[in-house]
Formats: C-alpha cells, structure tokens, sequence
C-alpha cells in the first residue's frame, strides 16, 4: 500500500433490508413494516488496504441477522429497541467489530376503522410520514447513541402566519405579508440522555414519538406564526420542556410556498389580491430551507 495514504474512514453493511413482522394472537394482528440499514465498524482496514476477506462479516450475513433477530424479537413494533437488539447481536458475535449502526425506517400502518373500531387485521396508509431511528452502538463503554425522528410530515395552515421587518436592502423584492399560507414538510430527529444499555432500553419510546408529533402538529397549529423560524425553535423549546430525557431536537422545515395566482388581466380582470385572495398556486422550487438544532445547555461545573 503507497506509504502517503491513510484509510480514514471505514464502514459496511446492508441496505434496504425490507421486513414485515407480524405478531399474532387470537384478539388482533399487529403489522411492523420497515426498511433497515446495518453498519458495521471495527479492524475491518486490511480488507480494504490488503485484500484480506478474513475480516469481513458478509454484508449477506447482515441481512440475515436483521431477519433472524426480527424472528425472535418482541421489540420490532420499537425501532429503537430492535436496533439496539441488531447492534448488540453483532458486538456480541464478531469480537473485531466495535462499532454498529442500525438506520431503521418505520412505515405507516394504521387499523382500518370500521364502524368507528380499529378492525384486528386491516391497515391503511393514512399519511406520507415514517418514523426513523438510528441506534450507534459502540463496543467502548457499552455505550448506546440514538437518534429517533419523523421524516416527511406534511402540514398546511392557511391562515395565522405572517412574515414582515425581515432585514430589507436593494436586492430584496419580497413583499412583507400579515397573513400566509404556511406549508411545511417536516423532518426532525431527537436524541436521548440515557447512553448505558440498561438506562437506554428503560427508556418509553412511544410515549416521546407521540409526544413530539402532538407537539409538532398542535404548535404549529395554534401559534401565530412570525416565521418559519420562530415557529420551530417553539416547538424544539416545548419538546425539551416536557421530555427530561430528549438532550436535543433537529428539525429540517422546507417553506413550501403558495404565491396567489395574478388573475388582473384574466377575464378582464380580476381581483385576488388582498382580502380576496383565494387561489394560490403551490410552487415547489425553489423553496426556503429552515433548519435548527435545539439543545440543553451544559451543565455548569460547580
Ligand atoms: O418564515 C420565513 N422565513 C424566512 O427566512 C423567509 N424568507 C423568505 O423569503 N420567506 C421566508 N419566510
């Protein structure tokens, strides 16, 4: 190997490994669908610099560790809790690895209602949103990292969002506006204070998702908006308040704009401007890109 290079980053796995997992009992089904990504770290070098398979636990076997541990989990219904289990599994088998990632995507599916009951075994797709969750588990310290989130989340306000006293100079067109459209994709993760396995696999998954997407959707609902900005620093501030153990939020909001079509030389004119202003046309780019991290701060060392 040329004596001038370094291989500074390592790693590899298995991709969109795609699983269904039903759990069966005689009052209802529960249906787990979801996309895994399995990454492994370690003295993997010499297969790079030095051909040397020896090291290599198969991306193949991967795959089939991702299957052979959704076969004997109660857990896949909790990502974070499943992956935790697929991290573990592979520190616990290939002394060489030191490092695992497991990237999970959960995808939607909600009880078909029927005559307003969740029906047993039926589901529907109810929304674009999927839950994410990436657990870092590191052989050093059995310390677990993760990080949950919601991708995709599709909201719309159509009144109560406004956006003026922006800083204004020669190259600023934008008309300053008191009432909007406001439409976002939303895109978040948060991570968790608790890093050992005990602590980590204590920790209520479901009650923090349901919690921050309740936040999420009833803020963004409710506050008069002064920008996109300050709408999504409330929300990260309110999911820190009530989750003592979130150590910090990232959310990722795309402004989707809706400019109001020009109808003033349609059909000899028209007005849609002002308070008559009721049809928009969506433009999808190019499109504002706000972004955030919230966190707590240091704690102060007495
Ligand atoms: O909420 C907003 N924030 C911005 O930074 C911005 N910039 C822009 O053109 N429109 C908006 N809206």
């Amino acid at each position: 190997m040329p004596e001038q290079f370094v291989l500074k980053t390592a790693k590899y796995g298995k991709d969109k490994v795609r699983l269904l997992k039903v759990y069966r009992t005689p009052q209802k089904q529960v249906a787990v669908e979801l996309t895994v990504r399995l990454m492994l770290e370690g003295d993997i070098e010499t297969s790079y610099t030095k051909a040397d398979n020896s090291v290599v636990v198969t991306t193949d076997t991967c795959k089939n560790t991702v299957y052979y541990i959704a076969k004997h989990s109660q857990n896949v219904d909790t990502p974070e809790l499943f992956a935790q289990e697929l991290t573990q599994h592979m520190l616990n088998h290939y002394s060489h690895i030191h490092v695992a990632h497991a990237e999970i995507i959960k995808h939607k599916w909600t009880r078909i209602l029927v005559d307003g009951k969740p029906h047993a075994h039926s589901f529907v797709r109810d929304g674009d949103e999927v839950q994410t969750v990436h657990v870092t588990q590191y052989r050093k310290g059995d310390r677990v990292e993760c990080k949950s989130g919601i991708s995709n989340l599709l909201v719309l306000k159509t009144t109560g969002s406004a956006f003026y006293g922006y800083y204004k100079d020669q190259f600023t067109t934008l008309p300053e506006v008191w009432d909007r459209i406001f439409s976002t994709a939303v895109d978040c993760t948060w991570t968790y204070n608790k890093h050992s396995v005990a602590a980590f696999r204590n920790i209520d998954f479901q009650r923090v998702f349901d919690g921050v997407k309740k936040i999420t959707l009833e803020t963004f609902a409710t506050d008069d908006s002064a920008s996109v900005q300050a709408t999504m620093y409330l929300i990260q501030t309110r999911i820190l308040e009530l989750f003592p153990e979130v150590e910090e939020t990232y959310y990722s909001l795309p402004n989707k704009h809706y400019f109001g079509v020009d109808m003033s030389k349609l059909a000899g004119g028209i007005d849609n401007t002002g308070k008559n202003l009721d049809v928009y046309q969506p433009v999808s780019d190019p499109s504002g890109l706000i972004t955030a991290t919230v966190s707590r701060k240091p704690k102060s060392r007495l």
